[in-house]
């Protein structure tokens, strides 16, 4: 009895024992776990938005690609991705696996010439009312005023309407002509200057030092900046450039998921938080990790955009580009802009010059508008170019803007 009695006790100890040491145990880090990248003096995560937010965040690492889904892979698809693209499901039609092809976007060279007739359809008050003030018999100082009224409802701002009132007076009365194809010829070597085509409209998407060419797309949530960053990944693959894109924009749940399908859709990886509200410098730097990691052309990274506050705004997007320095330059910050808000986008827009060194814009919802003349002011307040823009909602409606043929596309008959 008393020898069954010890067993027992030893029995419950070593057992007990053995429960002790697992409960205590803290749970392993999940996999693909990595340390946020705060600095000591930097918020906390969430701080800005007012959420709670843990400091690590866990990126989705992309599974190898089924070769056979994604084969015949043309030469730019090779990258993984992360989330495969949305599958047929029709069971008796589908295709065989190995016909399914990634979508070859549209070549960017061709995409302004296409969407002109959107930009003539939004904008052909402001051309075509300004051809039709030029060619009448007598320009007196009420046509003069009417032109001048014109230029100003295209929001092209005051000074660049009085600079350019003033040029196509002095030009007008020069040449004498009431010619209209002379006048048009006239009307459209001016609004072209006013566009400055000398300026450089590249993106930066070239490999430098033996590392991808970094953009963050900045902007104003709600103007079409995911949107963009999904465009701008198709212009880039069209022109055989390899693009890894980072979702740092961790304040929107949706944002992350977006992307990443704008990204399937064309072969392109997305790199993202599971974790809503993460740290978006975090995410920021894995992307430009997996970037140089892939040896790809390119890495565009979105951002979010809040404005409640620009020392937030300061905070997060310096934050994210510092982060990004520890691996690789930032070549290119491009600012979104929508159309659509006139002069409000004027307003965003110093914001974000003051905040970060703005490379290039991209002017959004174009074909939603009348008031084309924005691109004039835009440049000439920020002094950066207007390097592409959003002509609808279409996965291939973001061209690269070139001076002649934004203009050619605002006088077309
Ligand atoms: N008509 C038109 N719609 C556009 C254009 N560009 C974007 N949009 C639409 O604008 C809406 C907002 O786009 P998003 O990309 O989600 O905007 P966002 O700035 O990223 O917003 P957050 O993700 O919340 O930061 C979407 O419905 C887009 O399809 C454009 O050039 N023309």
């Amino acid at each position: 009895m008393e020898i069954a009695l010890i067993i027992s006790v030893v029995i419950a100890l070593l057992v007990g024992t053995v429960l002790v040491g697992f409960l205590d145990r803290r749970p392993a880090p999940p996999k693909g776990a990595y340390p946020g990248l705060r600095d000591a003096d930097d918020p906390a995560p969430g701080v800005a938005s007012g959420g709670s937010h843990g400091s690590t965040a866990v990126l989705e690492r992309p599974e190898a690609p089924d070769a056979e889904l994604l084969a015949p892979a043309p030469k730019h698809a090779a990258p993984p991705v992360v989330e495969a693209a949305p599958v047929e499901t029709a069971p008796v039609e589908v295709e065989p696996e190995t016909t399914r092809q990634l979508e070859r976007p549209e070549a960017a060279g061709t995409r302004l010439a296409r969407l002109r007739a959107r930009l003539l359809k939004s904008n052909n008050v402001f051309g075509k009312s300004l051809l039709a003030l030029l060619s009448q018999d007598r320009i007196d100082d009420d046509v003069w005023d009417e032109i001048e009224e014109t230029l100003l409802m295209a929001d092209l701002g005051t000074d660049a309407t009085m600079e350019l009132v003033d040029r196509l007076k002095a030009r007008v009365t020069v040449a004498g002509t009431r010619d209209p194809q002379e006048l048009r010829g006239l009307l459209r070597e001016e609004l072209v200057a006013m566009l400055d085509p000398s300026l450089d409209r590249r993106i930066a998407a070239t490999r430098k030092n033996d590392l991808p060419a970094v953009t963050m797309v900045v902007g104003v949530n709600g103007v079409g900046k995911t949107t963009t960053v999904g465009k701008l990944a198709r212009v880039l693959v069209a022109e055989d450039r390899t693009v890894v894109l980072g979702a740092a924009d961790t304040f929107r749940a949706a944002a992350a998921e977006q992307l990443a399908t704008w990204g399937a859709r064309v072969g392109v990886e997305t790199v993202k938080s599971d974790v809503e509200g993460a740290d978006p410098a975090s995410v920021a730097f894995e992307a430009v990790k997996t970037g140089i990691e892939q040896e790809v052309d390119c890495v565009l990274v979105d951002t979010a955009g809040r404005l409640q506050n620009k020392a937030n705004l300061m905070d997060e997007l310096g934050k994210i580009k510092r982060v990004i320095e520890k691996q690789a330059a930032v070549d290119e910050v491009l600012l979104v802009l929508d159309a659509t808000t006139g002069q409000n986008g004027l307003t965003q827009a110093k914001v974000f010059a003051e905040v970060v060194d703005v490379t290039g814009i991209v002017l959004t919802k174009l074909d939603g508008t009348a008031k084309g003349g924005i691109v004039v002011a835009i440049q000439r307040t920020l002094g950066v170019p207007v390097k592409l823009i959003g002509l609808g909602e279409g996965a291939d409606d973001l061209a690269p803007f070139t001076a002649e043929g934004f203009v050619d596309a605002l006088l077309a008959d």
